[in-house]
């Protein structure tokens, strides 16, 4: 599933040469072609594309350029293994040589589409969780503030009336320079972005330099494409020199961040939540209906008064982290409390702690990593008053270490563990989910009675059940999925989306309750 190609309305012409001098290219073929965008997929081209063809893991692009030329593609960008390819297909555009297309892919992109980000003010996310939820709270205050903006991430790109699903956290760099241009036609005037380690490492945010990068935290994910946490962090660590960004603000919290503000090369602001000494630390942070109020002091004494309106405690350093950040682009502290009022921030992130029901409460949030399951379980145990029953899986073909580790978090802090299927992509899910429930079983460090441990599939059965069984003082988490509506099984996708199948199964629960008054639903309630 791609989305679908969004690119300014009116597009410039760059001659290749010039575009060749600007990348360090060797050009072969004639000079005065122009190109006005760029493509990396032969089936996405549009008349005028350059078209990057790539060595991937799988194919080199190469092999594509004849179609993207049969479609209008006036020019290939490419390396010397490509252009031979090219060559040998007969194809008569002018080809651009470089050693690593990658690595020149940004600034070409940039190039052509006349360096968009310069005229925009450019916040980008970074860290293991809390990016789609940062970048969505920093739209919310700036557009409070009366910016224009534009949002990049995991669940949309969105800006003026256009909103776009993602395919990607971080577009690939002709797409997303392909979108910043068309932000600059419709008067956008500051970004707020995420940026995914993938996207670093594939050079996808090259041709930026953000004014203020955000770092949330760093825990287990995608060691798969890393390798090791300390090649995880390094490339995380690459936003944060000059080539990347003009200053930072790290929430120090866990040893990553406080590594990354040692290690960073711009200048760096810290945010404390939790009592590292930082510039700004969180500061009587009171949960309330619906979110925390919190105050930022900094070193200096000043004190800057806000609220999250999303529960859960990580909310608060993200509300922090993006508080900070806005301070740090030069808004006013004064203006900033006024322009978010009494609710502060008070976003409603798609699929993040997104509170479906209060009795039972049903909740969709995104976790899908053991820290992340950790943390939401853990700040719904302090609001829940029945039982905490979570309903979750693994993904398949992705970092398999990590499912042990959710099954063991899940039955740390659940009282009811149902144990389903995530994304299985080309895996069989039985297998996937054996070794979730192996973790959950060997689970120890938990007091009193153990959970009650369940495999039910498919997800959208577990969810049924689960619902239809909760109490009405009990909170289902429905974990892993967020905002996503396609489950890839077997190499199909299928619709499903959490909180489509959630909502269903409660209004199955209020028509039976209709019929039959007294349920035995109510009998959950008396469980501790
Ligand atoms: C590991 C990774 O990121 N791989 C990306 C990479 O794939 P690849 O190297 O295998 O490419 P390939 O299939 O060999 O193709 C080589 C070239 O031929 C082109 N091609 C290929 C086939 C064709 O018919 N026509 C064609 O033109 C491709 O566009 C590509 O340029 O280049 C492709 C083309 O842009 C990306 O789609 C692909 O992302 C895949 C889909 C992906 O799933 N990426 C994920 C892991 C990712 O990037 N995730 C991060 C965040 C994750 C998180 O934080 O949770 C993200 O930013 O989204
Ligand atoms: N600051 C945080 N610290 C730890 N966990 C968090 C934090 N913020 C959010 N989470 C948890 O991580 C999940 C993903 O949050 P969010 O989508 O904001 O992060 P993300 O970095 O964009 O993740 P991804 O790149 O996987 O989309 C949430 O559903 C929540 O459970």
């Amino acid at each position: 599933m791609s989305s679908p190609r969004i690119l300014p309305p009116a597009r410039r012409q760059v001659l290749v040469a010039d575009l060749a001098a600007h990348v360090g290219a060797r050009l072969d073929g004639d000079p005065s072609a122009n190109v006005a965008s760029v493509v990396l997929d032969n089936r996405r081209t549009v008349p005028g594309d350059l078209f990057a063809a790539v060595p991937g893991a799988r194919v080199h692009g190469a092999a594509f350029a004849d179609d993207a030329v049969r479609r209008g593609a006036t020019a290939v960008l490419t390396d010397a293994a490509g252009a031979q390819i090219v060559r040998d297909a007969g194809c008569a555009v002018p080809v651009l040589v470089v050693e690593d297309v990658r690595a020149a892919l940004g600034a070409s992109a940039a190039h052509v589409h006349g360096e968009p980000a310069e005229v925009m003010t450019t916040f980008g996310v970074t860290g293991t969780n809390g990016k789609t939820t940062t970048t969505f709270l920093l739209d919310h205050a700036l557009r409070a503030l009366g910016r224009r903006t534009g949002l990049v991430g995991t669940v949309e790109t969105r800006f003026g009336e256009t909103v776009v699903p993602s395919t990607l956290t971080t577009p690939e760099a002709p797409e997303l320079q392909g979108w910043l241009a068309a932000m600059v036609a419709d008067d956008v005037d500051t970004l707020a972005m995420e940026v995914s380690s993938h996207s670093i490492a594939m050079h996808r945010v090259d041709g930026i330099v953000f004014d203020v990068v955000g770092f949330t935290n760093l825990s287990q994910d995608h060691l798969d494409f890393h390798g090791t946490f300390e090649e995880y962090f390094a490339t995380k660590a690459e936003l944060f020199g000059p080539q990347r960004a003009r200053r930072a603000v790290v929430v120090v919290d866990d040893e990553w961040g406080a590594r990354m503000a040692r290690e960073a090369r711009v200048p760096v602001t810290t945010v404390a939540t939790a009592g590292a000494d930082a510039d700004w630390t969180v500061r009587d942070a009171e949960t309330e209906a619906g979110g925390t109020r919190l105050t930022l002091v900094h070193r200096d004494g000043r004190r800057v008064p806000t609220r999250v309106a999303l529960p859960g405690g990580f909310n608060v350093a993200n509300a922090a982290l993006a508080c900070v950040m806005l301070l740090e682009s030069g808004v006013d502290a004064d203006e900033l409390v006024a322009a978010l009022g009494p609710e502060g921030f008070d976003a409603r992130v798609p699929g993040r702690m997104e509170v479906l029901s209060d009795a039972p409460r049903v909740v969709v949030d995104f976790a899908h990593n053991a820290d992340a399951l950790e943390l939401a379980l853990r700040s719904l145990r302090t609001t829940t008053p029945g039982r905490l029953v979570v309903v979750f899986g693994a993904t398949g073909e992705r970092d398999r270490g990590k499912r042990p580790h959710m099954g063991a978090v899940a039955a740390r802090w659940a009282d009811v563990v149902v144990v389903t299927d995530d994304d299985p992509h080309g895996e069989p899910p039985a297998p996937i989910r054996a070794e979730v429930l192996a973790g959950a079983r060997a689970a120890t460090g938990r007091e009193g009675p153990g959970p009650e441990i369940l495999e039910v599939a498919p997800r959208a059965e577990a969810i049924r059940q689960t619902v239809l069984e909760a109490g009405d003082s009990d909170t289902v988490l429905l974990a892993g999925r967020g905002h996503e509506t396609v489950q890839e099984v077997d190499g199909v996708d299928l619709p499903l989306d959490d909180r489509v199948e959630a909502r269903a199964a409660l209004a199955a629960r209020t028509a039976g309750r209709e019929r039959t008054p007294a349920t035995p639903h109510d009998e959950g309630d008396t469980h501790a």
